[in-house]
């Protein structure tokens, strides 16, 4: 996958930041990679045959999909929430719609968006695939405009686009949540560029991006706000009800 701006993937990024001919003081991984082999050898009950073929894709592509203990999070967090009606702002091949498909239910609805049509085309097959191609609706061009398509209000808005769009998306989407309802944003740790103060920056412009964010969502009155460090730090932020 290439992010829709730069031309990079996620791994590329990361990869170039681990080369050895750049030195960067940036790449902190927040939890040891054995607690994260530990948590998803717990998880061997999610297993699903499409699960794992889209998991051996990504992997073959360096293709950045949130995995599979993300995965089991933002489940549990729909149906915590009991989430009927979601909006996913970068869906990739449908990964983390799986998860969330799985938790609206029959009757539910996930708004899927991406940029690239090839996308939206592997996801329909992977859905279907995994009988949950119903409760998808999957939209292609950028997702803030397509957002601004829809009404009403939403369960969840889940934002994975590129990261110089994380602001822009956060504003647009927290008025447009149920109180009771979460935002919820992938990569809010950028691969510990948040947490120190030299990092080299490989797409001009996006760790500030987050910075900002991510200091927007907590400094707002009208959610409580939490990040989980797993992978790449997921922020999940609940609209109040009072
Ligand atoms: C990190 S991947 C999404 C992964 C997906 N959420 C998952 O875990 O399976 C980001 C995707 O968003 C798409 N994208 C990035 N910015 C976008 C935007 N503003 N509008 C629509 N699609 C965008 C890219 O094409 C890419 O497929």
């Amino acid at each position: 996958m290439t992010c829709r701006l730069s031309g990079f993937s996620e791994e590329e990024i990361t990869t170039t930041m681990q080369s050895p001919t750049i030195v960067n003081p940036a790449v902190l991984i927040p939890v040891n990679p054995a607690i994260e082999d530990y948590m998803r050898g717990l998880a061997g009950r999610t297993d699903h045959p499409v699960l794992t073929e889209m998991e051996a894709v990504a992997k073959q592509n360096n293709f950045p999909i949130v995995g599979r203990l993300v995965g089991i999070f933002l489940e549990t967090l729909a149906k915590t929430v009991n989430a009927r009606r979601i909006f996913e702002f970068g869906s990739g091949y449908g990964y983390s719609a799986y998860w969330f498909a799985k938790a609206v239910g029959a009757d539910g609805q996930v708004i899927c968006t991406d940029g690239d049509p090839l996308n939206k085309e592997k996801a329909e097959q992977y859905l279907r695939s995994a009988g949950l191609s119903e409760r998808v609706d999957f939209r292609t061009g950028l997702a803030q405009e397509i957002f601004t398509q829809t009404e009403g209000l939403f369960d969840i808005c889940y934002n994975d686009v590129d990261k110089g769009d994380y602001p822009e998306v956060w504003q647009m989407a927290k008025d447009r949540i149920r109180p009771g309802g979460l935002y919820i944003a992938d990569n809010v740790l950028w691969h510990g560029r948040v947490a120190v103060e030299k990092y080299v920056d490989i797409i001009p412009g996006w760790t500030e991006a987050i910075l900002d964010h991510n200091r927007l969502i907590f400094n707002d009155p009208e959610f409580d706000a939490f990040i989980n460090p797993t992978r790449d730090g997921v922020i999940v932020a609940r609209k109040r009800t009072s």
